[in-house]
């Protein structure tokens, strides 16, 4: 489930240019580990979405090395990048919800993709919207939710295939102060459950919000590390998510 010291993913001096630019992000080093409750922060423009790219394999980097689940994912041929893929859960600050699709539609399409049958996907699927308090709007479409409704259901819809990690760029962003709240405890609850959260956000009061968290600070593309979060492992154990955890 994870790399052979248990760690989920390492940089070691990672650096990213886009084309022939600066480099966004250099000398990135860290491993984030098993069970982990990790906020990403810094001022806009320091480098945090490019990093989550990274970190949720959609952007390779221009120099250095990263490995995931004990796997270099730099080298890996890119046809087996989707099987790492399904390990990992990504939210983003505008939802990127499929808005023909119902909500029901919309988190059912991750395990429709991966085959899984339609007599046995209703049943996770109502569990995964009702553990979100959604189970009353199971067939409304997005443009019929508010704002934090949609980012319920895009929560739901990355967790359903139960990633092993969850990645959320900026997930309070377009949300008010309750809502992002209650969206930070669903994340806490998912870890709680075992799965490594990684959320960037450059609110510094939702930082104080997550007792157990750990804080990575982006400057201008480096990275400092005010809580331990690059020296030390988080005290809860990770385990994969079951069925019964959202029933
Ligand atoms: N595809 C791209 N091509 C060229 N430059 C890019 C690209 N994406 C981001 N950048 C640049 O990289 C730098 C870091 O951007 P990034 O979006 O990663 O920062 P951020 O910390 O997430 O910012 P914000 O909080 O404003 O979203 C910025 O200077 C941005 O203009």
């Amino acid at each position: 489930m994870t790399g052979e010291g248990g760690e989920v993913v390492t940089f070691d001096n990672v650096g990213l240019r886009y084309g022939a630019d600066r480099e966004i992000l250099s000398d990135v080093s860290f491993t984030l580990h098993p069970g982990g409750f990790y906020f990403l922060t810094g001022a806009s423009g320091a480098g945090k979405t490019s990093m989550l790219k990274l970190l949720y394999l959609a952007q390779r980097p221009s120099r250095g090395a990263i490995r995931m689940f004990g796997t270099d994912v730099i080298t890996l041929p890119r046809e087996r990048l989707p099987l790492f893929r399904r390990r990992l859960g990504v939210v983003f600050q505008d939802f990127r919800l499929v808005s023909h699709l119902s909500a029901f539609d919309n988190v059912a399409l991750p395990l429709r993709v991966s085959g899984v049958r339609e007599s046995e996907l209703r049943q996770p699927v109502t569990d995964m919207l009702e553990w979100v308090g959604l189970a009353h709007r199971i067939d409304a479409r997005p443009a019929t939710l508010s704002g934090g409704e949609q980012q319920r259901v895009a929560i739901a819809r990355a967790v359903i295939g139960r990633p092993d990690m969850l990645v959320a760029d900026e997930p309070t962003g377009n949300v008010d102060p309750d809502m992002a709240l209650k969206l930070l405890r669903l994340f806490e609850a998912l870890n709680r459950l075992g799965t490594t959260v990684v959320v960037a956000t450059h609110d510094v009061h939702l930082l104080r919000k997550v007792p157990d968290s750990l804080i990575m600070r982006l400057d201008k593309g480096r990275l400092s590390d005010p809580t331990g979060a690059l020296r030390f492992p988080p005290r809860r154990e990770a385990r994969r998510l079951s069925e019964e955890d959202f029933a």
